[in-house]
């Protein structure tokens, strides 16, 4: 070639690549030019919803207490402020319609009031406002008296209010109530009659009772029963029901989806009324035990995404649940267990003294997939998309960390685990919907030192700073057992020393494991996989418990 040939085809070269460089930078500027279109687009309708949603529905003179009040009600807000002459501008309340749980007519000599329920009978005196109040973590009920005299007027508050209210979606109209009567003290149905039921009734919710008969009657009624008539599910009863429960959700939403091998995300809520000793998972989402801010948090439709772990042996699924121990927690509850007929808090109690007593470790590997996007926030929330790409089951057996080791204790935690006894939780470094669960594996100690270790759950920190404990934010684990024992076996067995020897193997025999404080005994290697936002429950994050008791055994 030439030489003025070869500048030609340079020159055009460059002519291409600047030609393309244009059409990039113009592409570019269009995209860029687009977006803030879209952007401004978004604003105008964010701005409309704005303006729409503070348009005045209604406006009108109420009698609040002894006062006349210039009461407002847009679609977000009820605002009242009192009608003085000393002070015209006077300072406004606020009431927003989402605490309100309903609202009824006050009739008569404000018999409504004095019983705290919308009244039948009588002339119209008024509104009144069924609401929710916040006192720490706790929800009450609370209720607003709007007074006016003129019937019409109040009629049309009372439908007014009545729509916005049917407008909020979240809100359960009918559900699927089980009650396990045996839980703890045998307390649930009364619970139930006396906290749970009023609020339900107050709030037109309708409901469909099954009070369970035994073990396993309730996922045997979720397997068959008509679930779409329903908009949630409620469990009363401790934490063996509610894993119950989860589990069956679950279950059925793949028998459903026709999918036998991945978990599918049920449609329906949970939503949890604790009647149980511990009530770890309720604490999880309500901050308190207590049953009326569990309802509360149903009726008003507070909805919370929880991340579940699989349980798996030899291939096959043992079940869905929140938590499982292996080791010092799976022993304890064997021990717990086999005393069923000591009082529950003095079972548990004598259980893990005596567990701590034999204290010995498991001989076991164990390995661990590390969740991919933690980033050590405790309480970070998640975009969807982010939980549907972490698939463990996509990963090589590389990305698995082993340890081959003495372990007095294993835990695998999907939520924080609060509780009355553990106000920050046994778990946390971990929270409800971050996709993955907190391991936390205890090697072999002294007993004084394991005990230190125990009894700092109860304060509030430093459970972890102990060169013996591990934790990882995971999203798998297998733990393979070296040796086995059967555990009744261990019971009868002299005290040796314990601190050293690992478990000697036995046939047929099966290592406990505490999964939701339920006692499964599982032989072979355990294979746990986190699934992110598997199922919802009617409640909201909490970072701690109220607690109101203290452990005095250890
Ligand atoms: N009528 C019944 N009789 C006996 N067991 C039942 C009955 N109904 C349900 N169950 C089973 O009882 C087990 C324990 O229930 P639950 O967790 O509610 O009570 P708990 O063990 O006393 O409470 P906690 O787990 O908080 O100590 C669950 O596995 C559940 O399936």
């Amino acid at each position: 070639m030439s030489e003025p040939e070869e500048d030609l085809q340079e020159e055009q070269r460059d002519s291409t690549k600047k030609k393309k460089k244009k059409e990039k930078r113009s592409g570019k500027k269009k995209k860029q030019k687009e977006e803030r279109e879209q952007e401004e687009a978004q604003q105008q309708v964010d701005e409309e919803e704005e303006e729409r949603s503070e348009c005045v529905v209604l406006r009108g003179i109420f009698k609040l207490g002894k006062k006349s009040h210039d009461v407002l009600l847009t679609r977000t807000r009820l605002t009242w402020i009192p009608i003085t002459p000393e002070t015209p501008t006077g300072e406004p309340c606020v009431l927003q319609p989402g605490v309100v749980l309903t609202a009824g007519r006050v009739r008569g000599e404000g018999e409504a009031a004095a019983s705290g329920r919308p009244a039948v009978g009588g002339a119209v005196l008024g509104v009144a406002l069924f609401c929710c109040r916040r006192r720490g973590r706790r929800l009450e009920e609370d209720t607003l008296h709007l007074h006016n005299a003129s019937a019409e007027h109040t009629q049309t508050w009372y439908n007014t209010l009545k729509e916005l209210l049917a407008g909020f979606s979240s809100r359960p109209r009918y559900l699927k109530v089980f009650i396990n009567p045996s839980s703890h003290k045998k307390e649930a149905v009364h619970i139930y009659r006396e906290h749970v039921a009023p609020l339900f009734k107050m709030a037109d919710i309708r409901i469909d009772i099954t009070v369970t008969e035994r073990k396993g009657h309730a996922l045997s009624v979720m397997k068959e029963c008509k679930l779409d008539e329903y908009d949630g599910v409620v469990c009363v009863g401790g934490d063996g029901s509610v894993a119950e429960l989860c589990h069956a959700l679950v279950l059925r939403a793949q028998l459903d989806a026709d999918s036998p091998e991945k978990p599918v995300k049920p449609v329906l809520p949970l939503g949890i009324i604790p009647a149980g000793s511990t009530d770890v998972v309720s604490c999880s989402v309500h901050g308190v035990r207590d049953p009326v801010t569990a309802t509360l948090h149903i009726v008003l439709g507070h909805l919370q995404q929880v991340d579940m772990c699989s349980f798996l042996s030899q291939g096959q699924l043992v079940r869905f649940g929140f938590s499982a121990m292996f080791g010092f927690g799976g022993r304890s509850l064997a021990r717990a267990e086999k005393k069923r007929w000591m009082p529950s808090s003095r079972r548990r109690e004598y259980a893990l003294v005596k567990t701590l007593a034999r204290l010995r470790p498991e001989d076991c590997q164990l390995s661990f997939q590390p969740a991919k996007t933690s980033t050590g926030n405790l309480f970070e929330h998640r975009d969807e998309d982010q939980d549907v790409k972490q698939d463990p089951e996509s990963e090589g057996e590389e990305s698995w960390t082993t340890n081959q080791g003495l372990y007095l204790s294993i835990s695998i935690m999907s939520i924080p685990c609060l509780s009355p006894h553990a106000p920050r939780g046994l778990a946390p470094n971990t929270s409800l919907a971050n996709g993955s669960a907190a391991l936390i594996a205890v090697g072999n100690t002294s007993r004084s030192e394991f005990i230190k270790h125990l009894k700092r759950y109860s304060s509030s920190s430093g459970q972890f700073s102990f060169s013996f404990v591990e934790t990882h934010a995971v999203s798998a684990v297998r733990i393979r057992p070296s040796s086995l024992i059967n555990w009744s076996e261990e019971e009868s067995e002299e005290e040796g020393d314990s601190k050293t020897t690992p478990i000697i193997q036995s046939e047929g025999a099966a290592f406990p494991w505490n999964i939701d404080g339920e006692l499964v005994e599982i032989a072979n290697e355990v294979l746990v996989r986190v699934h992110p936002r598997l199922i919802t429950l009617y409640g909201e994050e909490v970072d701690e418990a109220e607690s109101t008791v203290s452990c005095s055994c250890i």
